[in-house]
């Protein structure tokens, strides 16, 4: 599906649409009249297209490095680009109609319909009414709810979940630059939140923007993140990583803390079943075995095993058999080693 509005935004080189913009931090800080340093001196660089998460413990400054992206909060000190243009220099309200902001509770307006919520910035920008209409059945349609039943219903007539998904039409509506998430799933129920993190993932393979997500949850940061940064008090970028290496190299003492002892589990998430960890086909056992894909992740293998009660999985690549995966292999590969566990 064309997502850019009117269908009308090229394509930049890569494939991206030309509407996801870099991001890049440059010393900011964020300093409050009654001295608190929130923000210290953080520099981060987020590419086009790139999800990035925020997570820290709380009060570490996540949200306020979030809101000084859209001006909500002005930066003390220091840059912010998104691609060349200085958004200290910006005029924010202008901003703020390139940047989509979701947060928890979402904040919609209870008298107007999720229809009308979701054309919210179209209007703003002076869009015709038609045009409004299309982008926000469009958008409807794209975050899973379907405009005939609920285009005209109210928020409070919608699951908590529902809501959450119409948050994030909304931001999308104007096809911005950026997206701005603020713990966006953390209200919703373990299950519901799961199959959105899900439809997101989708979602994100399909509009491609530039987003940076504030969460509390190592496993919602694992599962979505391209990269995830680790803060420290005062904004401190404790380190900046994919999934993988952040779990398999904790840069310090304190990032081994925070993503905890149940590491091994999460690194079974990010590492995907590889040719190198199969016994060959044998025809005589493979029937009744379950079967996983070549390229699914190990966790999902073992979950697999573990509900067949089986020790064994088939591994498939493009339908044809290619070996043997064995739980006691899966169970025992061995880690690069952690660099601080040598220390
Ligand atoms: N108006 C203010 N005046 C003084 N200090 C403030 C103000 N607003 C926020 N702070 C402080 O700035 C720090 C960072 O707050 P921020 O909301 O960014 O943290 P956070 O990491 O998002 O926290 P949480 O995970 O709990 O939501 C906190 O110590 C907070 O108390």
């Amino acid at each position: 599906m064309d997502v850019t509005p009117g269908g009308s935004s090229p394509a930049a080189p890569g494939g991206l649409p030309a509407s996801a913009a870099a991001i890049s931090l440059q010393d900011i800080r964020k300093q409050y009249p009654d001295s608190t340093v929130a923000v210290a001196d953080l520099s981060l660089e987020v590419k086009a297209g790139e999800l990035v998460v925020l997570i820290g413990p709380s009060g570490c400054g996540k949200s306020t490095v979030l809101r000084m992206i859209n001006r909500l909060i002005e930066p003390t000190a220091g840059r912010i680009l998104l691609d060349d243009e200085d958004v200290t220099a910006a005029d924010p309200v202008r901003l703020r109609r390139r940047i989509g902001y979701v947060i928890q509770n979402v904040g919609l307006f209870p008298h107007q319909t999720i229809l009308a919520n979701v054309g919210t910035v179209p209007r703003l920008i002076g869009w015709s009414s038609a045009r409004i209409r299309t982008r926000s059945e469009e958008l409807l349609e794209l975050v899973g709810l379907d405009p005939a039943t609920f285009g005209r219903r109210y928020p409070h007539e919608l699951s908590g979940g529902q809501r959450q998904r119409v948050g994030v039409a909304r931001a999308l509506a104007a096809d911005p630059v950026v997206l701005l998430m603020d713990e966006p799933f953390s209200a919703v129920d373990p299950i519901a939140r799961a199959r959105l993190q899900e439809e997101f993932l989708r979602l994100q393979a399909e509009v491609r923007k530039t987003i940076v997500l504030v969460t509390h949850d190592l496993d919602e940061a694992v599962r979505l993140g391209d990269r995830i940064a680790i803060l420290s008090q005062g904004g401190k970028l404790e380190q900046y990583d994919t999934p993988a290496a952040l779990l398999g190299e904790p840069a310090s003492p304190f990032v081994r803390e925070f993503v905890g002892t149940d590491r091994g589990i999460r690194r079974l998430a990010v590492t995907p079943v590889t040719r190198d960890l199969l016994d060959p086909p044998d025809a005589s056992t493979e029937p009744g075995l379950p079967t996983v894909r070549l390229g699914s992740s190990l966790y999902d293998a073992l979950a697999t095993m573990l509900t067949s009660n089986a020790d064994h999985a088939r591994v498939t690549g493009d339908g044809e058999p290619l070996g043997l995966l064995s739980r006691h292999r899966l169970l025992s590969i061995d880690y690069p080693a952690d660099p601080v566990e040598r220390a």
